[in-house]
């Protein structure tokens, strides 16, 4: 049996406005008659004369329009055929529906994951994303792991997304001549300076990218490197030479970031009149956009602006193919601009790395919690990131305060939780994001056994009627599902639009979003709660519904009596229904 809502659109659609629900009530579909929950659902409409109920023919049972679903595999997907990795299946399988993972997971590459056997195992671990970070590395060492990413997906049938981080026109120091780190003991004099070393490098010498960097300092400044890993005080200016002691020994990594404090205050001046995307950027840029990357993730983004900017050089360059912009948010102004430039995103990523070292570090985590929320409720996919499990780069267990912060981010409901040195050059990066996935579920499972959900208030974020009608659409489904206790949600959707604002709903029961190119789905992969599918449609719902569930059912994916709700962003309704 199934019952559907279908939303006829006025042929004057533009000049409506669209009436106004009470976003959080729940009378909008008054549920009721509902002896045995899951087998007999009435649904009521009570909608004004924009809404338009009609109930549906239920599937004819064992109706298949793919005779063979049952041979397709992960690999070979025809025209008839669904699209979904052996480790989503197997995650689905393993745990039933309601317990698969929801908060995304992106690992940084670098030397200690390059290799492909590394990649696949990141991937079967659950890497959603790979991200490569400009700051270091070649670009032909970048265009291996790209073309070994898109390999994995094409032979393995993953959807692994590839992220590229630029490097930002940040201050930071030079490469360590090959050395891959640098030991500094508390009290030693180390020169900073912008003059190129011969080789061998004079010891305790390190060159500066930025050449007004010894005008710049002044005598008695603190020198953070990256972040406050390690600190240094100015002692001494001679020519382009910097001497600086050191009152924070630790460890220096080739390229480390270097912020300038004096009296207590970060010195900025010299950041602000930086340009956002560097020459070099623009370059790496045109790398990403020839590679086909799947998200471009900026540095140090001050303002909107320069995220607009970016778009319409995307737009113009790409020819059609989509790259997603990610405003990394790590600095001052940053936090200024907040919403602005959250707008301008297609998403956001808290650099905690940075921004610990840009505001005092008692306020990262309140700083972390206002871009969450702002993400979430303007629909932007919103990524945690940096020293989420640091102590991992060494040792191969985590410290109970970086479970206790992974555990955070989760219940913030972010989208996605990122990995950087734990993956990239750390001795247990499997490991690492073994943990970060084991306890990313069971999080998420006791956050729903609690039932402790959050009222979040989600304000309306499209401007055109069209947009508002998918909106209350999605709204009104998620919370059908969340009611009636729905297996799963289903949404097929072009654009991938219709899946984003069912995962800004957060709701109880996974989505499974089916699309139909491979690009949409691996941008789908950086989003809460959404497993995205390929799948080639039909105009018609019911075909697509009889399709898909004949096709997940074949492989063991859904079974006969799941309650599913479906929406579409191509025939404006929800379904409720039993799968035949
Ligand atoms: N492509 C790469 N090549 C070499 N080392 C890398 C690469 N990517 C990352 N790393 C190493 O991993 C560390 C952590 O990565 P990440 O957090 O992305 O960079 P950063 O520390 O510069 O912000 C880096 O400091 C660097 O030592
Ligand atoms: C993710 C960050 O940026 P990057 O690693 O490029 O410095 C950060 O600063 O936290
Ligand atoms: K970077
Ligand atoms: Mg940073």
């Amino acid at each position: 049996m199934s019952q559907s809502l279908q939303f006829i659109t006025p042929s004057r659609a533009p000049y409506f406005t669209l009436p106004k629900f009470p976003r959080r009530s729940c009378t909008l579909f008054p549920v009721i008659n509902l002896p045995n929950t899951k087998r007999s659902i009435t649904i009521t409409p009570s909608l004004s004369s924009f809404l338009h109920a009609t109930s549906s023919r239920s599937l004819p049972s064992g109706n298949s329009q793919t005779g063979a679903a049952g041979v397709v595999s992960a690999l070979s997907v025809g025209a008839t055929g669904i699209e979904v990795d052996a480790v989503t299946e197997a995650e689905l399988k393993e745990n039933g529906f309601r317990s698969t993972r929801r908060t995304k997971l992106i690992c940084t590459i670098g030397p200690a994951t390059c290799g492909f056997e590394q990649l696949e195992a990141l991937a079967v671990g659950g890497m959603n994303v790979a991200r490569i970070n400009m700051c270091h590395g070649s670009r032909e060492w970048h265009q291996t792991v790209i073309e070994r990413v898109r390999r994995l997906n094409d032979e393995k049938g993953f959807a692994v997304a590839i992220m590229m981080d630029t490097e930002g026109s940040e201050i930071h120091m030079g490469d360590l001549g090959g050395a891959a780190s640098a030991k500094t003991e508390d009290g030693e004099i180390w020169t900073f300076s912008v003059r190129a070393f011969g080789t061998p490098r004079p010891e305790r010498t390190i060159n500066v990218n930025y050449d007004g960097f010894a005008e710049d300092v002044k005598v008695g400044d603190e020198l953070l490197v990256d972040g406050g890993m390690v600190r240094f005080e100015v002692t001494e200016k001679i020519g382009p030479d910097v001497k600086c002691r050191c009152t924070d020994p630790g460890l220096l990594l080739p390229q480390a970031n270097l912020t300038l404090w004096r009296n207590g205050s970060l010195v900025s001046e010299r950041n602000a009149m930086l340009p956002t995307i560097s020459s070099k950027d623009w370059l790496d840029i045109d790398f990403g956009i020839a590679e086909g990357v799947d998200f471009i993730a900026i540095s140090f983004v001050k303002s909107a602006e320069v995220i607009n900017h970016l778009k319409s050089y995307i737009a113009a360059r790409a020819c059609g193919s989509e790259i997603a912009v990610i405003a990394k948010m790590e600095s001052v102004d940053s936090l200024k601009n907040l919403e602005e430039i959250i707008q301008a995103s297609d998403g956001a990523m808290v650099a905690r790395g940075d921004l610990g070292a840009q505001i005092p570090l008692e306020q990262v985590p309140s700083a972390q919690q206002n871009i969450v929320q702002l993400c979430r409720q303007l629909n932007k996919p919103v990524i945690v990131a940096s020293q989420l499990l640091e102590s991992m780069i060494e040792y191969p267990t985590p410290t109970r305060a970086e479970v206790a912060d992974v555990s955070e981010a989760v219940r913030q409901r972010a989208d996605a939780l990122m990995l950087s040195g734990e993956s990239a050059m750390g001795q247990y990066p499997e490991k690492a994001l073994a943990v970060l996935r084991s306890v990313t579920v069971r999080i998420e499972k006791w956050w729903r056994e609690e039932k402790c959900h959050e009222a979040m208030e989600l304000p309306d974020v499209g401007t055109l009627f069209a947009d508002s009608i998918s909106e209350e659409i999605c709204n009104s489904a998620a919370k059908i599902a969340n009611n009636l206790e729905a297996d799963a949600l289903f949404v097929y959707t072009k654009t991938g639009h219709m899946a984003s604002l069912l995962s800004q709903c957060r709701p109880d029961c996974p989505i499974f979003a089916f699309t139909t190119t491979t690009s949409v789905r691996r941008r789908l992969n950086l989003q809460w709660g959404l497993i995205p599918f390929r799948l080639s449609f039909y105009d018609d719902m019911d075909a697509n519904l009889n399709k898909t569930f004949s096709l997940l059912k074949a492989r063991g994916m859904i079974k006969s009596g799941d309650l599913v709700i479906a929406v579409s962003d191509m025939l404006q309704s929800i379904k409720v229904m039993n799968v035949p």
